[in-house]
């Protein structure tokens, strides 16, 4: 998908929600468990109520992994019902060598058909441009993650006299590895205070921003300090919104949450982007 095409769909739909598809077995509602594939049915349900409310999806593929081939199975359903304007995102912080790197990228580029990945940079430039090749496909590089562990290697100042974190270093190199249109980077919703540090070297860059909802992040600051002339954000949101109810009522309570999400982008989205 072009970057055109999903600003396009965030003017139209008032939204940058990512819906984050981390659909636990241990989770479910108890009267799915009888059909025949619980975790396609529920997500099933998840993006029938939600699908006009946010502009991507993002399956973590840990969740489908653990299942052994039933939860790849699954997986390839959920992504087979998701309409094809909405952008795809596979969660599998992937990267490796090369030739290894380029069987991920087949992986999820060709034998399924995601719109783009999230990639680890640890591994350098080698290990992430087997992604990069085919246009319209992303790369997502994590940049300054949610987790308290981000401080451990991404907030190490560097010892060049510039005085620069870890990750800044990677936003910067990585910035010459593609365009603007094929490279987003993951900043959690809970570094707000670093967001303008971030938009200082990305300025025109998509973020993708989880941690928003169950990490406690704010939707608010992130949009207010991260936003750009083309939105430039996928907020993604998991277990607030598939797992507001636990009942049959799941769905109904999933779509209501992002509801409520969306309503709030909507403002912003006129407070903070010009275009609308
Ligand atoms: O790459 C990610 O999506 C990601 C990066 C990060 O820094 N923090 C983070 O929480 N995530 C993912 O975003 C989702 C957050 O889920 P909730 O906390 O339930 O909204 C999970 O799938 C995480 O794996």
């Amino acid at each position: 998908m072009t970057r055109e095409k999903l600003f396009e769909q965030i003017l139209q739909k008032k939204s940058y929600l990512c819906i984050g598809l981390d659909t636990d077995p241990k989770r479910l509602p108890e009267h799915l468990l009888d059909h025949e594939d619980p975790v396609f049915e529920f997500n099933r349900q998840i993006v029938e109520a939600t699908a006009d409310l946010c502009v991507a999806y993002k399956p973590n593929i840990a969740f489908y992994e653990a299942q052994g081939p039933k939860g790849w199975v699954s997986l390839e359903k959920t992504l087979e019902i998701i309409p094809e304007e909405i952008f795809t995102i596979a969660d599998a912080k992937r990267g490796d060598i090369g030739n290894t790197s380029e069987l991920y990228a087949r992986a999820f580029f060709e034998t399924m058909n995601f719109n783009s990945i999230t990639v680890a940079p640890y591994m350098g430039a080698d290990s992430v441009k087997p992604f990069l090749v085919q246009p319209g496909r992303w790369v997502i590089l994590l940049a300054l993650t949610s987790n308290p562990g981000s401080k451990d290697f991404q907030m190490l100042k560097l010892s060049d006299g510039n005085e620069e974190y870890l990750f800044e270093q990677v936003l910067r190199e990585s910035a010459n590895w593609a365009s603007v249109g094929q490279m987003m980077y993951v900043v959690g919703a809970t570094q707000g205070e670093y967001i303008e540090r971030v938009r200082a070297i990305v300025p025109n860059h998509f973020l993708l921003v989880p941690g928003v909802g169950a990490q406690g992040g704010s939707l608010e600051e992130i949009s207010r300090l991260g936003m750009n002339q083309q939105c430039g954000l996928l907020v993604n949101s998991s277990r607030a919104i598939i797992y507001a109810s636990s009942g049959r009522d799941f769905a109904e309570k999933a779509r209501e949450a992002a509801l409520e999400v969306q309503k709030e982008m909507e403002q912003y989205l006129e407070q903070y982007v010009m275009h609308l």
